[in-house]
């Protein structure tokens, strides 16, 4: 063979794997998002590694610097350029709905997603004509399964513009668009008035607020009488141990990964509850057996991590993705790794379920 032809089939045989490697191999999750569509969100480009740099030195402090009165104010805005960073990395790599549900055998993740979320609608008994809050909504994959299992009207609440932009696209591409509204907002401070919801419902969420209770009081307030709200909270169990290094090391990992400003312990839940005035239906863990692991799912995807490690390296070096991707994906590959360990190891819970009801009568 000549030396142009064997160059000419060594071009089109690269370009094929290239192709291969990036449009098939690297599928979104959910058809839609896929890797050469990175964005960082509303960061330009120029800033993300910057962006990045500033929220890691935020968030790997230890939560009692980071509860202090003074950057507890800010951890919503952290929150809001770590979520610049990750959704498209979520979306590609995970699919429409932020969260962990209990594996089912026989069923795919993606209807065990789905039936996690019915779960919530059903706990709230969501029905045609109620108008429920989503808290923390994130691109909205649980408020459309949620508002076609139920037919209610939701009204999404994120902190972060970029995944209102794309829960909205989303919600118009499902035809789901004249029932799922989203609103860019701090559910710290819910532009909504008071008794102005059916339901309220928030799915892996609240543990990105600095104190439950200011979350929980808002809930409280937009409900109206009667209404209940259900949790999925992410905590630690009774079987987290603080003087267990590997405890800690897991759950400081976890928070870094994730922009919490400290896990709570699964026995605060109802009582911050209560305390904002709500009575508790129900309060149990969801992942306890016999529901099938949450965890065994990010196990499952390590090979898949590394094919997407390769893919935003190659990206990065050609300029197509940003700089500071790959660190991103870095630190997301390690929160994988903390939080199978959390789940493995029983300390940790991303389900920990809280069912409660706002009084007909709110004592003075
Ligand atoms: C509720 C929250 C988010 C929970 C999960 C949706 C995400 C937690 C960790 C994320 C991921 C980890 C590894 C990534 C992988 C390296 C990458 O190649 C593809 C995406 C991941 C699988 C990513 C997907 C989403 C998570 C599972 C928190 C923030 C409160
Ligand atoms: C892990 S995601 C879960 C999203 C969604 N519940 C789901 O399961 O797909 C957490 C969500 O909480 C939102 N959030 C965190 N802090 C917030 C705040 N202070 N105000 C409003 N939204 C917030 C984030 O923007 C994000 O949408």
């Amino acid at each position: 063979m000549e030396l142009s032809t064997a160059m000419w089939t060594a071009a089109v045989v690269g370009a094929a794997v290239i192709y291969w490697f990036v449009w098939v191999m690297g599928a979104a999750e959910v058809k839609g998002k896929r890797a050469v569509n990175l964005k960082m969100g509303s960061i330009t480009r120029d800033k993300v590694q910057d962006k990045y740099k500033q929220y890691w030195s935020f968030f790997r402090r230890p939560k009692e610097d980071i509860a202090a009165a003074s950057d507890g104010d800010k951890v919503p805005v952290f929150v809001d350029t770590f979520y610049n960073l990750v959704t498209d990395i979520y979306e590609w790599g995970w699919g429409q709905s932020f969260h962990f549900s209990p594996s089912l055998p026989g069923r795919s993740h993606r209807e065990a997603t789905r039936l996690h979320e019915e779960r919530a609608a059903d706990l709230i008994a969501a029905r045609p004509g109620q108008r429920v809050v989503d808290v923390g909504c994130g691109v909205g994959g649980p408020m459309r399964a949620i508002a076609a299992h139920s037919g209610a009207h939701v009204v999404g609440i994120t902190i972060n513009e970029y995944q209102v932009a794309r829960a909205r696209a989303h919600n118009r591409k499902a035809g789901l668009h004249d029932r799922c509204e989203v609103i860019c907002g701090n559910f710290l401070e819910m532009p909504f008035a008071d008794a102005s919801f059916d339901g309220a419902y928030s799915i892996e969420a609240t543990c990105h607020a600095p104190r439950l209770e200011d979350v929980y009081r808002e809930v409280f307030r937009v409900l109206k009488p009667g209404a209940l709200y259900v949790s999925y909270e992410w905590v630690t169990t009774a079987l987290y141990r603080e003087d267990d290094p590997r405890h800690v090391e897991t759950i400081r990992g976890i928070e870094a990964g994730n922009a919490l400003p400290g896990l709570r312990a699964q026995h605060e839940v109802a009582a911050v509850a209560r305390q904002v005035g709500f009575e508790v239906v129900e309060d149990r863990d969801l992942a306890l057996l016999p529901a099938g692991s949450w965890w065994t799912r990010l196990k499952m995807g390590r090979i898949a991590y590394w094919r997407n490690h390769l893919l935003v390296s190659a990206l990065t070096a050609l300029r197509v993705a940003p700089k500071g991707v790959v660190e991103v994906h870095e630190m997301l590959y390690e929160t994988a790794r903390h939080l199978s360990d959390g789940g493995e190891t029983g300390i940790f819970t991303p389900m920990h379920m809280i069912l409660c009801r706002k009084p007909l009568v709110t004592p003075n």
